[in-house]
């Protein structure tokens, strides 16, 4: 049965590589665990993880019931929203190296948030609502958050040994947005509850394609390549990377695997979208042979922080590495 399309190719944005499809399965399909226990990533359909935000969650739905507490809301002069962390910012951290926050982050109640988009017109700053699920929503959202399948999600937790649930974020972006290719520490189950998302993910092993900024730097975990217009002087093997994409739709959950490279937009013309992630810590690993890829992006970060550590002058963790590698292990 030919499946209903609500969005089309001119909606997404155009990018220099190809990308195989993740795999979209059925929660009832034991395919599914397969893949999550091989840490890879699959979009699991048809289930009820999220089916109350799925049927419920619409931006005014929100506006009507999320409360009257002020959100965290980012704010960006472009379509992307690089995240930073704001506590590498500091002077003695960056010695020198100058950094220029490319978003702002700010407390907007949801009632602003929701008639600034309304009202947002080409060259209006964008903007990103990212806020915790937490104590101060309104009663309704936090029945239909009681009602997800966390039956299904514990389950899950508990058979692939991941660690507690650290957050659920909700997420409201205005359509066109893009969160740039950046991996994190933690398993997540992203779950899309209204609009659709294009999901671009890489795996742990294309950490030399994508080019992460160090690990004392503000952008620790994001890709330094711009993917509107990659520099293919200063980042060679960009074109290398091997990239798999979905575009998520309402009652999606997509498995993004810890340490997975992942790129996600909100379809141009597509109207806002609302996303509620479950971030998981990743579960106790042990070394085990042959190591992991992503083991392997552990250890890079650990060696990167304790060269730090020791040098203090993060000028000087290149140079020495440099010196390490140069015509002895190259
Ligand atoms: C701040 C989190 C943003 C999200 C991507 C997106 O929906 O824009 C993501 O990267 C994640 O869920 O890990
Ligand atoms: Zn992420």
């Amino acid at each position: 049965m030919c499946e209903e399309k609500h969005w089309n190719s001119s909606q997404l944005r155009r990018y220099d590589l190809q990308f195989e499809q993740i795999p979209r399965i059925h929660y009832t399909d034991p395919k599914i665990d397969e893949l999550i226990s091989a840490n890879k990533p699959v979009v699991i359909t048809g289930s009820n993880i999220i089916k109350t935000a799925r049927d419920h969650w619409t931006p005014e739905y929100l506006e009507q019931n999320l409360g009257v507490a002020g959100h965290t809301v980012f704010s960006s002069k472009t379509h992307k929203f690089k995240y930073f962390d704001d506590s590498k910012i500091s002077k003695n951290n960056l010695n020198g190296i100058e950094f220029i926050p490319p978003t702002r982050k700010c407390k907007m109640r949801m009632g602003e948030f929701m008639k600034k988009l309304r009202e947002w017109k080409p060259g209006n700053d964008r903007l990103y609502l990212q806020q915790p699920l937490n104590n101060t929503v309104g009663p309704l959202i936090v029945e239909d958050f009681a009602h997800f399948d966390w039956e299904y999600v514990n389950k899950r937790q508990a058979k692939h040994n991941w660690g507690p649930l650290t957050s659920n974020l909700l997420l409201i972006s205005q359509e066109g947005n893009v969160t740039p290719c950046h991996y994190d520490e933690q398993q997540n189950f992203f779950g899309q509850a209204y609009g659709y998302k294009r999901c671009i993910l890489f795996p742990p092993s294309d950490f030399e394609c994508l080019y992460p900024h160090p690990v004392f730097h503000p952008h620790d975990r994001q890709s330094m390549v711009d993917f509107d217009r990659p520099d293919y002087v200063k980042f060679p093997k960009f074109g290398n990377a091997k990239g798999c994409e979905t575009v998520v739709e309402p009652g999606d959950v997509l498995y993004i695997p810890i340490y997975w490279w992942h790129h996600i937009e909100s379809l141009m013309r597509g109207g806002p979208t609302v996303s509620v992630n479950f971030w998981f810590k990743g579960g106790p690993t042990s070394l085990s042979y042959p190591l992991k890829d992503h083991q392997k992006v552990s250890i890079t970060r650990n060696v990167e922080k304790m060269l730090l550590e020791v040098l203090q002058d993060p000028k000087e963790v290149g140079p020495l590495l440099r010196s390490m590698v140069m015509g002895r292990y190259s």
